[in-house]
């Protein structure tokens, strides 16, 4: 495994029955970058996600991550790496019994010898860093906004100090000044944190804003990838009119404007 690289995925082929999602899939996740992870409705991204953290085990081919060969961790291996990856699934999935504060602990019980003060100071940091006020921490899921929910999630992706940020359409349902906040979190965690994001994401506002590169879902595997000026350039009928369609000039349109 390249050392620029905390992901690689070779070959990698998954299936359900007879439907076959991915066939010979490659992709890399490189080091501190932003990869923006685009294709059609039922393309298979939240599936590569979920490959790639080992909640779907692949028919085919090799998913290393931070040097690691995913499927062939278990017991406390395979719970050291994950506690090295952070992941907001698309709707928070928080444990609605729990407020926010204590969703964002679940994650923290695991680390030996924490006690029960430092977890709930460790968890009310992570929900600042995520914008949320302090107050929401004593807030049930049910009592929060949409926005306010993904930010919860991501506080609880936060949790362990990750390397890997795996985000699940993170934007999706949120408005547009909601979702800019996000793009705008998203890159300065980043930043600060020195992380690495997996993005699976229909926005092409956040590809513009947030993202070193993307990778285009198509015809089962990764069509292409690149930066934003290399996807200008390609002429797959599907890449290019996601990429040049009215959705996408109105997104470089008001980038332009926001520089
Ligand atoms: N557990 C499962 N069992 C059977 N089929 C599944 C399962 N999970 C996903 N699929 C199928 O795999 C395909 C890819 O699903 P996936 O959710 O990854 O798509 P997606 O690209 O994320 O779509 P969207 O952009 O609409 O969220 C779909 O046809 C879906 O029905």
């Amino acid at each position: 495994m390249s050392a620029a690289n905390v992901i690689e995925v070779r070959g990698l082929r998954t299936q359900f029955g007879d439907h076959v999602v991915h066939d010979g899939l490659d992709l890399d996740l490189r080091r501190g970058e932003i990869l923006g992870v685009v294709g059609g409705s039922g393309t298979g991204k939240s599936v590569l996600l979920r490959s790639i953290v080992g909640l779907i085990r692949p028919r085919a081919g090799s998913i290393s991550v931070l040097g690691r060969d995913v499927g062939a961790l278990s017991g406390a291996a395979r719970e050291a790496l994950e506690r090295r990856w952070g992941v907001m699934f698309q709707d928070g999935a928080l444990f609605s019994a729990l407020t926010v504060r204590e969703n964002v602990e679940v994650p923290l019980r695991a680390v030996p010898g924490l006690a029960d003060a430092d977890r709930r100071a460790l968890a009310g940091l992570k929900v600042s860093m995520a914008g949320l006020p302090v107050k929401a921490c004593d807030a049930f899921p049910s009592e929060l906004s949409g926005g306010m929910r993904k930010r919860a999630g991501l506080a609880r992706a936060l949790a362990l100090d990750p390397e890997i940020v795996f985000l699940d359409e993170p934007t999706a349902g949120l408005d547009p000044i909601g979702a800019d906040a996000f793009d705008r979190l998203i890159v300065a965690l980043r930043d600060a944190l020195n992380l690495s994001v997996f993005l699976v994401t229909h926005d092409l506002d956040t590809l513009h804003s947030c993202c070193d590169r993307i990778a285009v879902l198509a015809e089962k595997r990764v069509l292409t990838s690149g930066t934003m000026a290399q996807m200008l350039q390609i002429q797959h009928p599907w890449v290019h009119e996601y990429f040049h369609g009215p959705r996408a000039r109105a997104a470089m349109s008001s980038r332009r404007k926001g520089d």
